[in-house]
């Protein structure tokens, strides 16, 4: 498989794909080595997931020879945030995965923890909370030895034109939740406007936070976060992720990079 370029860029990954086949066949790969280390050290692999185009790009790790290779049966899915519709309905990031992966490989429907649809947003919030403090307490997530947060094994997210990751916002105050490890929003500036979302201190205690991201619309966001200094940027939530002591990887397609400066690339 060619990779086009990778670029380090302080602590950060860039992956640069020519093509969004090539993008997807990476992405794969790398999901499969995580999912095998992390098997062997803790017998889980604990994924949660975003929308958007993210779950398309997944689909060759629902492929051969993945689909055989892949310790299935260890995975745990998650989600990063999700928007309060029900399960069924063309907006839920749970049908989407669902569509897209869990009905494509041989998943453990009790490992599947998705949000409720059948209550408020915030009481999905809190009980999606409570779920994944149960699953701390027993170790199936691992835990931060710095915060008392979930260390998740990978987050995927997707992130907006305006540089939205999960479903936190520019400038939106749930950007500054810093107790909560899950939380809600009433008044989304993308609809459906109810949503439920990881909170930042979540999303940087990962052990692996990987940021898919695609299309010429994204590039200025893209450019914008890698030139940015500093995470204390909340009109740039994508600035914002950096996990404390995990690893960042930015999956790229050429569009995404294309404001990019790559005379560093290796
Ligand atoms: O439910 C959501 O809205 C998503 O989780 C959101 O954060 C998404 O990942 C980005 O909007 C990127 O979406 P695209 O890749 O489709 O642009």
């Amino acid at each position: 498989m060619a990779l086009s370029s990778v670029i380090h860029k302080d602590t950060r990954e860039l992956r640069i794909h020519e093509s969004l086949d090539e993008l997807s066949t990476d992405l794969a790969d790398y999901i499969a080595e995580l999912s095998e280390s992390c098997v062997k050290e803790r017998g889980f692999f604990c994924i949660a997931l975003s929308g958007g185009s993210l779950v398309g790009l997944l689909r060759k790790i629902c492929e051969a020879p993945y689909n055989k290779t892949v310790d299935w049966a260890r995975w745990h899915f998650f989600w990063a945030d999700e928007r309060v519709v029900s399960k069924n309905h063309p907006d839920s990031n749970y049908k989407l995965a669902k569509d897209g992966i869990l009905f494509k490989v041989p998943v453990i429907p009790s490992h599947v923890h998705s949000m409720n649809d059948a209550v408020s947003a915030e009481a999905a919030a809190n009980e999606y909370e409570f779920t994944i403090r149960q699953l701390v307490r027993t170790r199936v997530i691992d835990v931060s030895e710095i915060s008392d947060c979930p260390k998740f094994d990978l987050v995927l997210l997707g992130m907006g034109p305006h540089g939205h990751v999960a479903s936190l916002f520019p400038d939106h105050d749930a950007l500054n939740e810093k107790d909560e490890w899950v939380t809600f929003l009433t008044d989304s500036p993308n609809p459906p406007p109810e949503r439920i979302t990881f909170t930042l201190p979540v999303i940087n205690s990962a052990s692996h936070v990987a940021l898919v991201v695609t299309g010429e619309n994204k590039a200025e966001a893209v450019k914008s976060v890698m030139n940015g200094a500093g995470t204390d940027c909340p009109s740039l939530p994508a600035q914002m992720v950096r996990p404390t002591s995990g690893k960042l990887v930015w999956f790229l397609d050429s569009a995404a990079a294309s404001q990019l400066d790559v005379s560093s690339s290796s």
